[in-house]
């Protein structure tokens, strides 16, 4: 595609996104810009991306029929997955029928399940992981945690942002993990992995697009309940270290195929590299890439899927970005104390404008360009902090 029409007439490019959160937002900016029509489908209403696209509509992503419904009806030249939980196996039929799968139906299918990527990246590509085995029932859990030993990860196979995740530390943890990963996934098998202990983590951000496969710089990361906190970029690495994570990302991406940008994420000890998971577009760690690379991982994925070149991606120093993850429960939550949050130069917030809160939820993000990591770090959650939600 390397031709765009006018929106709303009958030469326009029309992307459908199956998924609205902060990270759909984003790529609806970048694609808007280039006067794309963009229809976003969400579980609930008012989803952040909604507030910028074209049209909405509100179904349930895991029911096909539903899922297929709206698909018929809008058309879309490329369907493009925001979260994992969708009815991928429908995909796959639009697939077949004709419809463009962004990056591929098969890709969404076999990332949205821990079970699929897994076995294709450590049984098929040889790739290094942890050691891991997969359970159905309490005794099956009970045996693979025996195998793998202590500690172990445990995460139910169809879950994300650390849902359902815990950390076996001690033979009393084992029953607890077991529940927990029944209440926080979507199907009731789990996976258990030896604990990596890693020198750090890195998300790799890695886009396919027409003219090849490139690699934005490696970005570090904390997480903490599976869930991230601070992102940075870039992490600095050995030369070794840094070949072997671009040389898995790269037999992973080509194994999943087709156009747009993924986030691999890999744990680091020394000079080796372990793959732990790859999501087949824009990453939460990645946010920081809206203030640290001139085409953003949103740009770089809106510009991927639509054919158009991506001749070099260039990154402007040492950066961060650090949540703005409160607890409470809203439908008007504020944010407030923007002027100190704002005050430092190279600073920059993104509210998601989510429509309600419920508990802890990520409502936005601080970004922040400066001397060193570490004072990008910090300059970010000094922002972070100073906003002031209110319920
Ligand atoms: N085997 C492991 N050993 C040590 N730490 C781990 C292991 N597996 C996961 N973690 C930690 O937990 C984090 C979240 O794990 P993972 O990415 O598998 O969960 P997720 O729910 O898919 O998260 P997301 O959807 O945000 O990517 C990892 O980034 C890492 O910090
Ligand atoms: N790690 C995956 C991830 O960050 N996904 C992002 O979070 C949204 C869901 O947020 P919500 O749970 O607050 O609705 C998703 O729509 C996506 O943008
Ligand atoms: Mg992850």
């Amino acid at each position: 595609m390397t031709t765009l029409g006018t929106p709303l007439s009958a030469t326009a490019t029309r992307v459908l996104m199956c998924g609205g959160g902060e990270l759909g937002k984003e790529v609806v900016i970048e694609l808007q810009r280039l006067g794309v029509e963009v229809i976003v489908v969400d579980r609930y209403p008012n989803s952040p991306a909604m507030q910028v696209a074209h049209r909405s509509h509100v179904i349930s992503m895991l029911d096909g029929a539903a899922l297929r419904a709206v698909i018929e009806q809008e058309q879309p030249h490329l369907i493009v997955p925001e979260i994992e939980a969708i009815a991928t196996d429908t995909l796959g039929e639009l697939e077949n029928e004709g419809f463009t799968v962004v990056p591929t139906a098969r890709a969404t299918q076999l990332t949205m399940n821990r079970e699929g990527i897994r076995r294709l990246a450590a049984e098929e590509l040889g790739l290094a992981t942890s050691p891991y085995r997969f359970a159905g029932t309490r005794e099956e859990f009970r045996a693979a945690v025996a195998e793998i030993g202590l500690p172990c990860v445990v995460k139910p196979i169809m879950s994300s942002s650390g849902k359902g995740q815990s950390t076996v530390k001690a033979e009393a943890d084992i029953d607890a993990a077991w529940h927990y990963a029944q209440e926080g996934g979507r199907a009731g098998r789990v996976i258990v992995e030896g604990f990596v202990q890693f020198d750090y983590e890195i998300t790799l951000l890695t886009v396919r697009h027409a003219g090849g496969t490139g690699f934005c710089a490696p970005i570090g990361h904390v997480q903490v309940d599976g869930d991230y906190r601070e992102s940075w970029q870039p992490q600095a690495m050995s030369p070794a270290a840094l070949a072997a994570a671009e040389a898995m990302a790269e037999k992973v991406t080509s194994a999943l195929g087709g156009r747009g940008l993924f986030g691999v994420e890999l744990f680091i000890r020394g000079d080796e590299v372990l793959f732990s998971e790859v999501s087949p577009r824009p990453h939460d760690t990645g946010m920081v890439t809206l203030i640290s690379q001139n085409l953003s991982e949103f740009a770089l994925h809106a510009r991927a899927i639509l054919g158009l070149p991506i001749p070099a991606i260039r990154q402007h120093g040492p950066a961060a970005s650090a949540v703005i993850l409160p607890e409470g429960s809203s439908t008007q939550t504020t944010f407030g104390n923007l002027s100190e949050a704002l005050a430092e130069p190279d600073t920059e917030l993104r509210l998601f404008g989510k429509p309600e809160i419920h508990g802890r939820r990520r409502m936005g993000v601080a970004l922040a360009l400066s001397e060193s990591i570490d004072a990008a770090r910090e300059k970010a959650r000094r922002a972070a902090g100073a906003v002031k939600v209110t319920f």
